[in-house]
């Protein structure tokens, strides 16, 4: 039997992040699953923390440094942000050929600027950004041995708006308005995510530009067009474990009707394995996309208001963080694109 040849680490395997890269890894043909870190969580069996990933229940985290980490061919960091930098600059410096694919924000934006208006602290740097759908990305990180895996919202959000503010049909300036499951805000206990506080209860929060995704996907729609691309985002958290169906909108620059709208964004994603486009009048529901690397996409016009309105859904956990890490991770290594990853939703 042939043995799997691609040996990989995961650092905050303990996390929500974490864990759904390993349910992801666990089906790839060609990784091994090597170390496994944590922080609070250094040196309890990982199934005690994620039961659901049968095969590595015996599995001991360790910590998280150099010494348990380096001597792979890709490094997954699922950390928090902020605490990828440190970690990638050792593993640069020990071992420059390994492949690290950051699932935090800290390599997402280029301008130090914005960095440390919405996160603060020490810039760590800019890394290709893993969203191969954009144009030419897919080129950047092919062979790529550093990636920055985008932000949930903002993968749903640019895929909704992309082909539009690309071919120039929406002004540029557009408003997300997107629903968020409780998994994107982490496994870490926090009083805001107590089930007396989340079910039966939707609420917005970061609202009037404070959420720190809003630089992000200002970043990505302004490379595809002149000038920058001006960006309402207003994020809610509503009672589901996974899932984020963000509704986008922009005021219409010409005369383009709902069939040319959605033929534009037809020709835009045609070629495209993990953007679904859904027939005509469908709109997208995060449970179809619950577990797999699809985001679901829907696009009209609304006369009256002479706005574009594009809905996606996307699984933050899957696409929205480990689907895209691995999607990057088979582009770094020139494997099949798709490879371990699925296009199929769990519903209902
Ligand atoms: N959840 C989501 O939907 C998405 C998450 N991401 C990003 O992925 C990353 C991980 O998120 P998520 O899995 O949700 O978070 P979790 O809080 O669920 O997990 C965080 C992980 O990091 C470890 N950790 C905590 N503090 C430190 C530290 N100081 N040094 C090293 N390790 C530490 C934790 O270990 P322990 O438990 O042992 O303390 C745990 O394994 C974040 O950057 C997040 O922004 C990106 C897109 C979507
Ligand atoms: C519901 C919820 O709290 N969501 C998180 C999004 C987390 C995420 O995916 O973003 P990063 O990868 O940039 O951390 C939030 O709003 O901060």
């Amino acid at each position: 039997m042939r043995m799997p040849s691609i040996k990989i680490a995961v650092a905050g395997a303990s996390g929500y992040a974490g864990g759904e890269l390993l349910r992801l890894l666990l089906a790839h043909p060609e990784v091994e699953i090597g170390a496994l870190t944590g922080a609070s969580n250094a040196g309890q069996p990982l199934g005690a923390l994620q039961p659901h990933l049968v095969p590595l229940a015996d599995r001991v985290l360790v910590e998280t440094s150099l010494d348990t980490l380096r001597g792979h061919d890709v490094v997954f960091l699922a950390l928090p942000h902020g605490q990828s930098g440190d970690i990638a600059a050792l593993l640069g410096a020990a071992d420059p050929s390994t492949v690290v694919i950051d699932c935090g924000a800290d390599f997402r934006l280029a301008d130090p600027a914005a960095w440390d208006k919405f996160y603060g602290g020490n810039h760590a740097g800019t890394w290709p950004y893993g969203l191969p759908e954009l144009p030419g990305q897919r080129e950047q990180l092919t062979g790529a041995t550093r990636i920055a895996v985008p932000g949930c919202y903002p993968t749903v959000s640019t895929l909704s708006l992309a082909p539009a503010v690309a071919a120039g049909i929406v002004e540029p300036d557009v408003t997300v308005v997107a629903a968020s499951g409780t998994s994107g805000a982490g496994k870490a206990a926090k009083p805001h995510l107590l089930g007396s506080e989340v079910m039966g209860n939707a609420s917005a929060y970061g609202v009037g530009g404070a959420h720190r995704h809003t630089p992000e996907i200002t970043q990505n729609l302004s490379k595809l067009t002149e000038g920058t691309v001006r960006v309402s985002f207003t994020p809610l958290l509503v009672p589901m474990p996974r899932g984020i169906l963000a509704t986008c909108s922009a005021k219409l620059t010409g005369t383009a009707t709902a069939d040319d709208v959605y033929e534009v964004y037809a020709k835009a994603y045609a070629d495209e394995p993990f953007v679904h486009l859904l027939p005509q009048g469908q709109w997208p529901q995060t449970k179809s996309v619950t577990g797999s690397n699809s985001v679901h996409l829907q696009v009209t016009v609304d006369e009256d208001a002479r706005r574009m309105i594009a809905v996606g859904a996307v699984d933050n956990l899957s696409k929205g963080t480990a689907g895209a890490a691995v999607q990057c991770m088979n582009l770094a290594l020139g494997l099949d694109e798709g490879l371990g990853l699925s296009t199929v939703g769990v519903a209902p």
